[in-house]
């Protein structure tokens, strides 16, 4: 992840001259202008109103401000995600700093379909974007405001911005606006920051995990492939006590509101769709005042799982959502990696075969899979990664809670519960898959099918 140098990719776009190429129309862009700037004029008039805004002066206030806006959402539920449990007040924290990152995701996506942006190639060859630098940033601010002396484990880290010359130093630059500009939106009295405390924040994420004490695990934009051709990614935040995850939140701003993942399915079944596009320019998730897409969902251990809109201004209540109860494999729908390059897709087709579920992989990008299965659009998931990969921990982490805590099991392809608690990699047996805990079962049996008459 460190890496020393940063390269701009295309010639002005992130999907311009590479292998994910894409173009879009000047329609498109032009919408995404338009709903961008709504966005704008919506945010700056909620600052100049006093009601609008909560105004937060030390941080007893800072939290329990926080603590009371998630209850006034929820005061036609009859249940109060978190309430009572031990982790309530990290819950409220972690909702804030997902729609605070939120906010970012949505602007510099737009700005990537609008070829106003460009992604950046790592020296590992992967991609990272201002989003992803700029909302771990946001998030370990929202979390050191209350606990200053946390310890964070985050995908990112700010060496290739500060050893970068000046291109280092005119990303950091862009980062920092991003930063301040996002948390003014929902705190207007912060203090301003600077590149350097934007630096130290993104590097709170060089934390090493481990099993004793309390740890955050980040993945600021997971899922950055699906993110820069404008399709799904995950805000995906964890917190693990004593080598156990205890909390999840995690923000998908472009995750269809309800149910039906499948009106998206052109896009995961075969490529790029320009409707999925038009319509997630349509305006920011979290921008919104009504709830029409995007969800942040959080789960604390033994409270189960909640859906919430992305935006605060949405006085909805959130919804707990559960996995598919029955198992039916006529209507059964699995959901795995879109790239073949991160996991066996003739694997996965074979053991859902095996399961006798009829219909065609539900491709997407992202922890939005565990999401999917957690609200039950996706029976199974599945990935099976080349032998020679090692699975990250903020890759799996907020994802995994939220399925367990809507009913379901989360293990390796051998049955074994995910160890978050070994470092910055998970120790696996071949792969990882979720589902209902009824189903979970047949699962593993599918797999050993499909493995022992592959090793023949
Ligand atoms: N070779 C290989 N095999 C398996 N997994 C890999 C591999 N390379 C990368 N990664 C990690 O996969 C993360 C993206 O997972 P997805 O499920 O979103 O994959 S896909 O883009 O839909 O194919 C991706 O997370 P992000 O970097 O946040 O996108 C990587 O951490
Ligand atoms: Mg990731």
């Amino acid at each position: 992840m460190s890496e020393a140098s940063l390269m701009m990719r295309g010639g002005g776009c992130a999907w311009k001259g590479t292998n994910n190429a894409r173009t879009t129309t000047s329609a498109t862009c032009e919408n995404g202008r338009r709903a961008f700037n709504n966005l704008l004029a919506q945010k700056q008039k909620q600052r100049r109103s006093p009601n609008a805004t909560v105004k937060k002066k030390n941080n007893k206030a800072f939290i329990s401000s926080v603590a009371v806006a998630a209850e006034d959402s929820t005061q036609v539920a009859n249940e109060i995600p978190a309430k009572g449990t031990k982790y309530e007040r990290e819950n409220a924290i972690a909702l804030d700093a997902v729609r605070i990152a939120s906010t970012i995701c949505d602007k510099v996506q737009a700005q990537l379909m609008r070829m106003d942006e460009k992604s950046i190639t790592k020296g590992d060859k992967s991609l990272v974007t201002l989003a992803d630098y700029a909302a771990q940033a946001v998030i370990a601010w929202r979390i050191g405001q209350d606990e200053p002396d946390m310890k964070f484990l985050g995908e990112e880290d700010a060496d290739a911005l500060v050893n970068g010359g000046e291109d280092g130093k005119e990303v950091l630059g862009k980062i920092t606006i991003l930063v301040n500009e996002a948390i003014h939106l929902f705190y207007p009295e912060a203090k301003e920051l600077t590149d350097d405390d934007v630096v130290a924040l993104i590097d709170k994420g060089k934390g090493e995990g481990g099993p004793e004490g309390r740890h955050w695990i980040l993945d600021p934009v997971d899922g950055t492939l699906g993110f820069v051709r404008g399709d799904q990614y995950a805000i995906a935040l964890a917190l693990m006590d004593q080598g156990k995850l205890v909390l999840g939140a995690m923000g998908c701003p472009n995750m269809p509101k309800s149910g039906d993942v499948l009106e998206f399915n052109d896009a995961y079944s075969y490529g790029f769709s320009p409707r999925t596009v038009s319509k997630m320019l349509a305006g920011g998730s979290s921008a919104k005042t009504d709830w029409y897409k995007g969800c942040v969902f959080t789960a604390v251990r033994g409270n189960g799982c909640w859906m919430w809109p992305t935006s605060p201004d949405v006085k909805v209540s959130p919804t707990k959502v559960h996995v598919s109860s029955a198992f039916d494999p006529r209507k059964a729908r699995f959901c795995e990696p879109v790239m073949k390059a991160n996991s066996s897709q003739g694997f996965t087709a074979s053991v859902a075969d095996n399961l006798g579920i009829e219909s065609k992989p539900l491709r997407i990008y992202s922890q939005v899979k565990y999401g999917s299965v957690a609200r039950a659009d996706a029976d199974v998931f599945m990935k099976f990664p080349k032998a020679e990969y090692r699975e990250k921990v903020w890759d799996h982490a907020g994802g995994v809670i939220l399925v367990e805590e809507a009913g379901g099991v989360v293990s390796d392809a051998g049955g074994v519960p995910l160890d978050f608690s070994k470092g910055r990699y998970l120790e696996l047996d071949r792969g990882i898959v979720a589902a209902s805990s009824a189903l979970h079962e047949k699962l593993m049996q599918a797999i050993q099918m499909s493995w022992d008459s592959a090793a023949l």
